[in-house]
């Protein structure tokens, strides 16, 4: 089967293309990119009109909890699936704080199977770094990268003891797979659930300074140093983050970092008194550090955009700002939020868009893909940046609906993903 997408604005990194452009595609693989392909000649069984659309490489989200096993009234791989599906992914890393938590080589195999008979969409497995994420004993790491895990992670904690991080970081180095830090200092948290600052101090609750994420995110950069791995921190948050990454690079360490799209758009002012969908971790800041997160992200400092997809159900977010869990659901939401806060608002051009949704973290995971190039695998997504609605979380495919952005108008939106060759979303037939 060749699927012809013409008139589309193809943003390719790979390649540099930047233009109007069609695509050709056949079975699993992109086989033929020129300006102007005859549908006929081609012989093309589908056609798809992308005018006015961006054609990107296949979005990819480094930063997905999936809750599958043990944590599936939340989210499943195929639910988790078909939101990032629905959202222009094409591939997703899922986090390892499941129950059991994902730390050896069967249960990573568990999920690429279960992905690979029911998920529309590439999914890899991190493996955790600590066995049961108790921060103790380090887990199988090598057994896990040779079942496929693209990276590790503690994910949901850090890991405390910065002897045996330095272990595991050996380890990662060798086995060649990067280490996804989630940065929090444990010992500093007493409780915060949203940022330490006036606003959210005069609706009573308590603070999560940014001490909490900086203090471990310069320990982490610390160790890269000294064992040369491959460190990418994960949903950065604060100011001093972005400085320290610049640092870093500077220094010509192996670090990369991610943003997600909350910490681009809201600030702690946003927070709606008692409504956890406000409350994830880390919290959302203030008007400063979101400005250097922005600013980090057009300066390329800040190298991925990624969801932090965090599932919970409805109940368990009704249980009030102390008790309810940290988290908000991203993959349906992450490329109107981009298009709109980022795009359109010049912070990004639409390339540097394609990059941190595709190409940069494909870098970081080393997998042959975010390429439009002929010979390439077919993972492709068209959005149309202009579009302007709703966004409504009872339409989301995943189990969650826990965002605070129910409601909210905005522009850019998903009409089509094609995964390997298959189109896994078409927007006009919801
Ligand atoms: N981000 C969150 O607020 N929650 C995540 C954990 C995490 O990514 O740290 C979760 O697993 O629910
Ligand atoms: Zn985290």
């Amino acid at each position: 089967m060749r699927i012809l997408i013409q008139n589309g604005r193809v943003l390719d990194p790979a390649s540099g293309r930047n233009g109007s452009f069609d695509i050709l595609t056949e079975d699993d693989k992109i086989i033929k990119v020129e300006e102007k392909i005859d549908a006929e000649k081609a012989g093309a069984g589908k056609v798809i009109d992308a005018g006015g659309c961006f054609v990107m490489p296949g979005l990819i989200d480094l930063h997905v909890h999936l809750r599958d096993p043990g944590l599936t009234h939340k989210e499943t791989v195929e639910t988790g699936a078909m939101a990032a599906a629905r959202g222009g992914f094409t591939t997703i890393v899922a986090m390892p704080n499941t129950k059991p938590v994902t730390d050896d080589k069967q249960k990573v195999s568990y999920v690429h199977n279960k992905a690979k008979m029911n998920a529309p969409i590439h999914v890899l497995q991190a493996g955790a770094v600590t066995k049961g994420q108790e921060g103790k004993e380090l887990a199988d790491i090598e057994g896990m990268a040779e079942a496929g895990a693209p990276a590790i992670s503690e994910d949901g904690k850090s890991v405390m003891d910065s002897g045996l991080y330095r272990e595991a970081m050996k380890i990662a180095a060798r086995a060649g797979i990067p280490v996804l830090a989630h940065c929090e200092d444990i010992n500093l948290v007493k409780g915060g659930v949203v940022n330490a600052d006036e606003h959210t101090e005069a609706m009573g609750y308590r603070g999560i300074s940014n001490a909490v994420e900086d203090i471990i995110a310069a320990r982490d950069i610390m160790l890269a140093r000294e064992t040369g791995v491959h460190l990418h921190l994960c949903h950065c948050s604060t100011k001093d983050s972005v400085r320290m990454v610049k640092e870093a690079k500077e220094e010509g360490l192996f670090v990369t970092a991610e943003v997600c799209p909350h910490h681009f758009t809201l600030t702690s002012e946003d927070i709606v008194e008692g409504d956890t969908n406000f409350k994830m971790n880390p919290p959302l800041r203030t008007k400063e550090d979101v400005e250097a997160l922005r600013q980090g992200l057009k300066d390329d400092i800040m190298d991925v955009i990624s969801t932090d997809h965090a599932p919970h159900a409805a109940s368990e977010k009704l249980k009030g700002m102390d008790a309810a869990p940290f988290g908000i659901v991203g993959l349906e939401t992450a490329v109107p939020l981009t298009v709109t806060e980022l795009v359109e608002k010049g912070i990004l051009t639409p390339m540097q868009m394609a990059e941190k949704m595709s190409y940069n973290p494909a870098k970081v995971i080393g997998v042959d893909r975010g390429s439009l190039e002929a010979g390439k695998e077919a993972d492709i997504v068209i959005i149309n940046p202009k579009e302007e609605y709703i966004i409504d979380a009872s339409c989301f495919a995943s189990k969650g609906r826990n965002t605070p952005f129910n409601g909210w108008k905005v522009r850019g939106k998903v009409k089509m993903t094609i995964c390997g060759g298959r189109i896994v979303y078409d927007d006009s037939k919801k």
